[in-house]
Protein backbone atom coordinates (compact mmCIF):
# COMPACT_ATOMS: atom_id res chain seq x y z
CA UNK A 1 0.00 0.00 0.00
CA UNK A 2 1.17 3.48 -1.13
CA UNK A 3 1.94 6.05 1.45
CA UNK A 4 -1.16 8.31 2.57
CA UNK A 5 -1.04 11.64 0.93
CA UNK A 6 -0.94 13.69 4.22
CA UNK A 7 0.89 12.67 8.01
CA UNK A 8 -2.02 14.34 9.78
CA UNK A 9 -5.25 15.93 8.66
CA UNK A 10 -7.15 18.05 11.18
CA UNK A 11 -10.97 19.33 10.35
CA UNK A 12 -12.11 21.42 12.48
CA UNK A 13 -15.80 21.36 11.92
CA UNK A 14 -16.87 18.11 11.69
CA UNK A 15 -20.41 18.65 10.55
CA UNK A 16 -22.18 17.72 7.28
CA UNK A 17 -18.60 18.71 4.96
CA UNK A 18 -16.02 17.83 7.56
CA UNK A 19 -17.64 14.57 8.35
CA UNK A 20 -17.79 13.89 4.95
CA UNK A 21 -14.26 14.82 3.88
CA UNK A 22 -13.21 12.56 6.94
CA UNK A 23 -15.11 9.64 5.69
CA UNK A 24 -13.60 10.08 1.66
CA UNK A 25 -10.15 11.06 3.36
CA UNK A 26 -10.72 7.21 5.20
CA UNK A 27 -12.31 5.25 2.11
CA UNK A 28 -9.18 6.89 -0.01
CA UNK A 29 -6.49 6.17 2.92
CA UNK A 30 -5.47 9.91 2.32
CA UNK A 31 -4.71 10.41 5.81
CA UNK A 32 -2.24 8.57 8.27
CA UNK A 33 -4.04 10.37 10.97
CA UNK A 34 -7.30 12.11 10.91
CA UNK A 35 -8.15 14.82 13.95
CA UNK A 36 -11.84 16.47 14.45
CA UNK A 37 -11.65 19.54 16.71
CA UNK A 38 -14.95 20.78 17.34
CA UNK A 39 -17.26 22.22 20.53
CA UNK A 40 -19.36 20.70 22.60
CA UNK A 41 -20.73 17.47 22.67
CA UNK A 42 -19.57 16.80 18.59
CA UNK A 43 -15.68 15.69 18.72
CA UNK A 44 -17.50 12.54 21.41
CA UNK A 45 -20.44 12.32 18.36
CA UNK A 46 -17.67 11.86 15.68
CA UNK A 47 -15.31 9.74 17.61
CA UNK A 48 -18.51 7.83 18.30
CA UNK A 49 -19.11 7.21 14.61
CA UNK A 50 -15.78 5.82 13.92
CA UNK A 51 -14.70 8.80 11.10
CA UNK A 52 -11.91 10.29 13.16
CA UNK A 53 -8.93 8.85 14.66
CA UNK A 54 -9.05 11.43 17.48
CA UNK A 55 -11.62 14.16 18.14
CA UNK A 56 -10.90 17.28 20.84
CA UNK A 57 -12.60 20.60 21.14
CA UNK A 58 -8.47 22.15 22.21
CA UNK A 59 -8.21 23.40 18.37
CA UNK A 60 -4.76 23.98 19.18
CA UNK A 61 -4.03 20.58 20.32
CA UNK A 62 -5.58 19.17 16.92
CA UNK A 63 -3.64 21.16 14.66
CA UNK A 64 -0.49 20.75 16.63
CA UNK A 65 1.69 18.24 14.15
CA UNK A 66 -0.78 18.77 11.44
CA UNK A 67 0.47 18.98 7.69
CA UNK A 68 -3.57 19.76 6.26
CA UNK A 69 -5.77 21.66 7.99
CA UNK A 70 -9.59 22.11 6.91
CA UNK A 71 -11.55 24.77 8.40
CA UNK A 72 -15.53 23.22 8.36
CA UNK A 73 -17.24 25.06 10.43
CA UNK A 74 -19.43 28.27 9.15
CA UNK A 75 -17.43 31.12 7.73
CA UNK A 76 -18.40 33.50 10.59
CA UNK A 77 -16.19 31.37 12.80
CA UNK A 78 -13.20 31.82 11.02
CA UNK A 79 -11.44 34.69 12.89
CA UNK A 80 -12.10 32.75 16.39
CA UNK A 81 -11.02 29.77 14.69
CA UNK A 82 -7.43 31.43 13.73
CA UNK A 83 -6.91 32.87 17.05
CA UNK A 84 -7.36 29.53 18.62
CA UNK A 85 -5.01 27.86 16.08
CA UNK A 86 -2.67 30.36 14.59
CA UNK A 87 -0.23 29.77 17.39
CA UNK A 88 -0.02 26.23 16.90
CA UNK A 89 0.16 25.92 12.95
CA UNK A 90 3.83 25.03 11.80
CA UNK A 91 5.60 26.62 9.26
CA UNK A 92 4.77 24.27 6.13
CA UNK A 93 1.45 23.23 7.09
CA UNK A 94 -1.18 23.35 4.43
CA UNK A 95 -4.28 25.55 5.62
CA UNK A 96 -7.51 24.54 3.56
CA UNK A 97 -11.58 25.42 4.37
CA UNK A 98 -14.57 23.98 2.70
CA UNK A 99 -16.53 27.86 3.17
CA UNK A 100 -19.22 28.78 0.60
CA UNK A 101 -17.63 32.13 0.69
CA UNK A 102 -13.74 33.08 -0.48
CA UNK A 103 -12.82 36.57 -0.49
CA UNK A 104 -14.21 37.29 2.59
CA UNK A 105 -12.74 34.09 4.34
CA UNK A 106 -9.58 34.87 2.74
CA UNK A 107 -9.06 38.52 3.90
CA UNK A 108 -10.00 37.05 7.54
CA UNK A 109 -7.19 34.76 7.43
CA UNK A 110 -4.34 36.56 5.71
CA UNK A 111 -3.33 39.07 7.88
CA UNK A 112 -3.37 36.34 10.68
CA UNK A 113 -1.71 34.01 8.47
CA UNK A 114 1.75 32.19 10.92
CA UNK A 115 5.29 32.69 8.81
CA UNK A 116 5.40 29.75 6.17
CA UNK A 117 2.11 28.11 6.60
CA UNK A 118 0.44 27.95 2.72
CA UNK A 119 -3.17 29.03 2.19
CA UNK A 120 -5.03 26.82 -0.42
CA UNK A 121 -8.65 27.96 0.08
CA UNK A 122 -11.68 25.41 -1.73
CA UNK A 123 -15.28 25.29 -2.11
CA UNK A 124 -16.47 21.60 -2.55
CA UNK A 125 -19.80 22.54 -4.38
CA UNK A 126 -22.03 19.65 -2.88
CA UNK A 127 -23.83 19.76 -0.13
CA UNK A 128 -27.38 18.88 1.48
CA UNK A 129 -29.95 20.71 3.56
CA UNK A 130 -28.58 18.43 6.69
CA UNK A 131 -26.14 19.43 9.27
CA UNK A 132 -23.64 17.51 11.56
CA UNK A 133 -21.27 14.19 11.62
CA UNK A 134 -23.95 11.90 11.10
CA UNK A 135 -25.47 13.24 7.99
CA UNK A 136 -22.26 13.19 6.53
CA UNK A 137 -21.23 10.34 3.43
CA UNK A 138 -18.48 9.81 1.44
CA UNK A 139 -20.33 9.67 -1.72
CA UNK A 140 -21.54 13.38 -1.60
CA UNK A 141 -19.01 14.83 -3.36
CA UNK A 142 -18.84 12.26 -6.32
CA UNK A 143 -18.89 14.40 -9.56
CA UNK A 144 -19.10 17.14 -8.20
CA UNK A 145 -17.25 20.34 -8.66
CA UNK A 146 -14.33 21.70 -5.96
CA UNK A 147 -13.10 25.20 -7.06
CA UNK A 148 -9.73 26.35 -5.01
CA UNK A 149 -8.71 29.91 -5.20
CA UNK A 150 -5.70 30.15 -4.38
CA UNK A 151 -3.67 33.69 -4.50
CA UNK A 152 -1.45 33.68 -7.04
CA UNK A 153 2.18 33.27 -5.50
CA UNK A 154 1.09 30.34 -3.38
CA UNK A 155 3.30 27.36 -4.56
CA UNK A 156 1.76 25.30 -6.71
CA UNK A 157 2.88 22.00 -4.77
CA UNK A 158 0.32 22.65 -2.18
CA UNK A 159 -2.51 23.31 -4.60
CA UNK A 160 -1.64 20.15 -6.32
CA UNK A 161 -1.90 18.21 -2.85
CA UNK A 162 -5.22 19.62 -2.36
CA UNK A 163 -6.46 18.98 -5.73
CA UNK A 164 -5.33 15.33 -5.47
CA UNK A 165 -7.37 14.94 -1.97
CA UNK A 166 -10.42 16.50 -3.74
CA UNK A 167 -9.77 14.50 -7.07
CA UNK A 168 -9.39 11.04 -4.91
CA UNK A 169 -12.51 12.31 -2.98
CA UNK A 170 -14.44 12.20 -6.27
CA UNK A 171 -14.57 15.61 -7.52
CA UNK A 172 -13.54 17.54 -10.67
CA UNK A 173 -11.38 21.02 -9.87
CA UNK A 174 -11.42 24.31 -10.95
CA UNK A 175 -9.24 26.83 -10.02
CA UNK A 176 -10.78 30.94 -9.82
CA UNK A 177 -10.21 33.96 -8.37
CA UNK A 178 -11.95 34.39 -5.22
CA UNK A 179 -13.75 37.31 -6.32
CA UNK A 180 -15.20 35.19 -9.62
CA UNK A 181 -15.99 32.19 -7.40
CA UNK A 182 -18.15 33.96 -5.30
CA UNK A 183 -20.24 36.18 -8.01
CA UNK A 184 -20.41 32.55 -9.79
CA UNK A 185 -21.89 31.04 -6.30
CA UNK A 186 -24.25 34.38 -5.58
CA UNK A 187 -26.27 33.46 -8.39
CA UNK A 188 -26.06 29.31 -8.40
CA UNK A 189 -26.01 28.99 -4.89
CA UNK A 190 -27.11 31.90 -3.02
CA UNK A 191 -29.66 33.52 -4.29
CA UNK A 192 -31.82 29.86 -5.11
CA UNK A 193 -31.33 29.73 -1.57
CA UNK A 194 -32.15 33.69 -0.80
CA UNK A 195 -35.58 32.55 -3.17
CA UNK A 196 -36.50 29.01 -0.90
CA UNK A 197 -36.04 30.90 2.52
CA UNK A 198 -38.65 33.98 1.13
CA UNK A 199 -41.15 31.44 -0.63
CA UNK A 200 -41.28 29.01 2.41
CA UNK A 201 -41.75 32.77 4.67
CA UNK A 202 -44.00 34.51 2.46
CA UNK A 203 -46.23 30.82 3.27
CA UNK A 204 -45.68 30.53 6.65
CA UNK A 205 -47.21 34.43 6.92
CA UNK A 206 -50.23 33.80 5.03
CA UNK A 207 -53.48 33.42 7.39
CA UNK A 208 -53.20 30.51 9.73
CA UNK A 209 -56.00 28.48 7.25
CA UNK A 210 -53.95 29.09 4.02
CA UNK A 211 -50.61 28.46 5.88
CA UNK A 212 -51.96 24.68 7.04
CA UNK A 213 -53.57 24.08 3.64
CA UNK A 214 -49.67 25.07 1.93
CA UNK A 215 -48.33 22.08 4.01
CA UNK A 216 -51.10 19.89 3.33
CA UNK A 217 -51.27 20.47 -0.01
CA UNK A 218 -47.51 20.90 -0.91
CA UNK A 219 -47.34 20.19 -4.36
CA UNK A 220 -44.04 19.48 -5.56
CA UNK A 221 -42.59 22.91 -6.49
CA UNK A 222 -42.81 24.01 -2.86
CA UNK A 223 -41.73 20.84 -1.51
CA UNK A 224 -38.66 21.34 -3.59
CA UNK A 225 -37.91 24.84 -1.88
CA UNK A 226 -39.02 23.12 1.59
CA UNK A 227 -36.18 21.33 1.20
CA UNK A 228 -33.57 24.05 0.59
CA UNK A 229 -34.88 26.09 2.75
CA UNK A 230 -34.58 23.35 5.61
CA UNK A 231 -30.87 24.32 4.90
CA UNK A 232 -28.93 25.31 8.27
CA UNK A 233 -29.76 28.80 9.62
CA UNK A 234 -26.01 29.55 10.91
CA UNK A 235 -24.40 28.55 7.69
CA UNK A 236 -26.68 30.89 5.42
CA UNK A 237 -26.95 33.68 7.61
CA UNK A 238 -22.65 33.64 7.44
CA UNK A 239 -23.26 33.10 3.49
CA UNK A 240 -25.27 36.12 3.08
CA UNK A 241 -23.17 38.40 5.74
CA UNK A 242 -19.89 37.37 3.83
CA UNK A 243 -21.20 37.74 0.62
CA UNK A 244 -23.25 41.20 0.30
CA UNK A 245 -21.98 42.66 -2.65
CA UNK A 246 -22.36 39.63 -4.59
CA UNK A 247 -25.52 38.82 -3.67
CA UNK A 248 -27.38 42.17 -3.31
CA UNK A 249 -26.18 43.05 -7.35
CA UNK A 250 -27.42 39.70 -8.26
CA UNK A 251 -31.07 40.27 -6.03
CA UNK A 252 -31.08 43.62 -8.03
CA UNK A 253 -31.00 41.71 -11.52
CA UNK A 254 -33.29 39.45 -10.10
CA UNK A 255 -36.03 41.55 -8.93
CA UNK A 256 -36.00 43.62 -11.98
CA UNK A 257 -36.21 40.14 -14.10
CA UNK A 258 -39.03 39.52 -11.32
CA UNK A 259 -41.10 42.59 -12.23
CA UNK A 260 -40.50 42.30 -15.93
CA UNK A 261 -42.36 38.67 -15.32
CA UNK A 262 -45.09 40.55 -13.19
CA UNK A 263 -45.80 42.73 -16.03
CA UNK A 264 -46.02 40.15 -18.72
CA UNK A 265 -48.92 38.32 -16.12
CA UNK A 266 -50.91 41.61 -15.39
CA UNK A 267 -50.66 42.31 -19.44
CA UNK A 268 -51.40 38.98 -20.42
CA UNK A 269 -48.16 39.24 -22.88
CA UNK A 270 -48.38 34.92 -23.23
CA UNK A 271 -45.20 34.83 -25.81
CA UNK A 272 -43.02 36.72 -22.99
CA UNK A 273 -43.59 34.49 -20.35
CA UNK A 274 -43.38 31.24 -23.01
CA UNK A 275 -40.42 32.10 -24.41
CA UNK A 276 -38.72 33.16 -20.87
CA UNK A 277 -39.85 29.16 -19.93
CA UNK A 278 -38.44 28.01 -22.99
CA UNK A 279 -35.24 29.04 -22.31
CA UNK A 280 -35.52 28.15 -19.21
CA UNK A 281 -36.21 24.77 -19.77
CA UNK A 282 -32.74 24.49 -22.35
CA UNK A 283 -30.55 25.16 -19.59
CA UNK A 284 -31.98 22.89 -17.10
CA UNK A 285 -31.46 20.45 -19.71
CA UNK A 286 -27.88 21.49 -20.03
CA UNK A 287 -27.76 20.96 -16.07
CA UNK A 288 -28.68 17.58 -16.71
CA UNK A 289 -26.52 16.73 -19.99
CA UNK A 290 -23.95 17.94 -17.77
CA UNK A 291 -24.44 15.58 -15.34
CA UNK A 292 -25.17 18.13 -12.28
CA UNK A 293 -28.90 17.60 -11.98
N1 LIG B 1 -23.99 22.28 3.77
C1 LIG B 1 -23.63 22.43 2.53
O1 LIG B 1 -24.38 22.14 1.60
C2 LIG B 1 -22.25 22.96 2.23
C3 LIG B 1 -21.66 22.67 0.99
C4 LIG B 1 -20.37 23.14 0.73
C5 LIG B 1 -19.70 23.93 1.66
N2 LIG B 1 -20.33 24.22 2.84
C6 LIG B 1 -19.58 25.03 3.82
O2 LIG B 1 -19.03 24.12 4.74
C7 LIG B 1 -18.96 24.69 6.05
C8 LIG B 1 -19.66 23.78 7.03
O3 LIG B 1 -20.98 23.54 6.63
P1 LIG B 1 -21.74 22.24 7.12
O4 LIG B 1 -22.95 22.12 6.30
O5 LIG B 1 -20.79 21.09 7.25
O6 LIG B 1 -22.16 22.72 8.60
P2 LIG B 1 -22.53 21.85 9.90
O7 LIG B 1 -23.40 22.71 10.71
O8 LIG B 1 -23.00 20.50 9.54
O9 LIG B 1 -21.11 21.71 10.61
C9 LIG B 1 -20.39 22.80 11.11
C10 LIG B 1 -19.61 22.35 12.32
O10 LIG B 1 -18.78 23.44 12.75
C11 LIG B 1 -18.76 23.45 14.14
N3 LIG B 1 -18.39 24.78 14.63
C12 LIG B 1 -19.10 25.93 14.54
N4 LIG B 1 -18.42 26.94 15.10
C13 LIG B 1 -17.25 26.40 15.58
C14 LIG B 1 -16.14 26.94 16.28
N5 LIG B 1 -16.06 28.23 16.61
N6 LIG B 1 -15.13 26.09 16.61
C15 LIG B 1 -15.19 24.79 16.26
N7 LIG B 1 -16.22 24.23 15.59
C16 LIG B 1 -17.24 25.02 15.26
C17 LIG B 1 -20.18 23.04 14.54
O11 LIG B 1 -20.24 22.57 15.87
C18 LIG B 1 -20.48 21.97 13.51
O12 LIG B 1 -20.12 20.68 13.97
C19 LIG B 1 -19.58 26.08 5.93
O13 LIG B 1 -18.56 27.03 5.80
C20 LIG B 1 -20.39 26.01 4.64
O14 LIG B 1 -20.46 27.28 4.03
C21 LIG B 1 -21.56 23.74 3.16
O1 LIG C 1 -28.07 20.54 -2.42
C1 LIG C 1 -28.09 21.33 -1.50
O2 LIG C 1 -28.77 21.16 -0.53
C2 LIG C 1 -27.25 22.53 -1.55
O3 LIG C 1 -27.78 23.56 -1.39
C3 LIG C 1 -25.81 22.41 -1.76
C4 LIG C 1 -25.06 23.67 -2.06
C5 LIG C 1 -25.65 24.30 -3.35
O4 LIG C 1 -26.13 25.41 -3.32
O5 LIG C 1 -25.56 23.62 -4.37
C6 LIG C 1 -25.15 24.63 -0.94
C7 LIG C 1 -24.10 25.35 -0.53
C8 LIG C 1 -22.75 25.02 -0.85
O6 LIG C 1 -21.80 25.93 -0.67
C9 LIG C 1 -22.62 24.06 -1.91
C10 LIG C 1 -23.67 23.32 -2.31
Amino acid sequence: MTDPLFERVAILGIGLIGSSLARALRRENLARVIVAGDRGDVPARALALGIVDEATDDLGAAVTGADLVVLGAPVGATPAIMEAIAPHLAPGTILSDVGSVKKRVMDMITPVLPEGVILVPGHPVAGTEKSGPENGFAELFHGRWCILTPDADVPMGAVNKVARMWREAGMIIEIMEADHHDRVLAITSHLPHLIAYTIVGTAANLETQMSAEVIKFSAAGFRDFTRIAGSDPIMWRDVFLNNREAVLDILQRFTEDLTALQRAIRWGEGETLQALFTRTRAIRQAVVDARQA
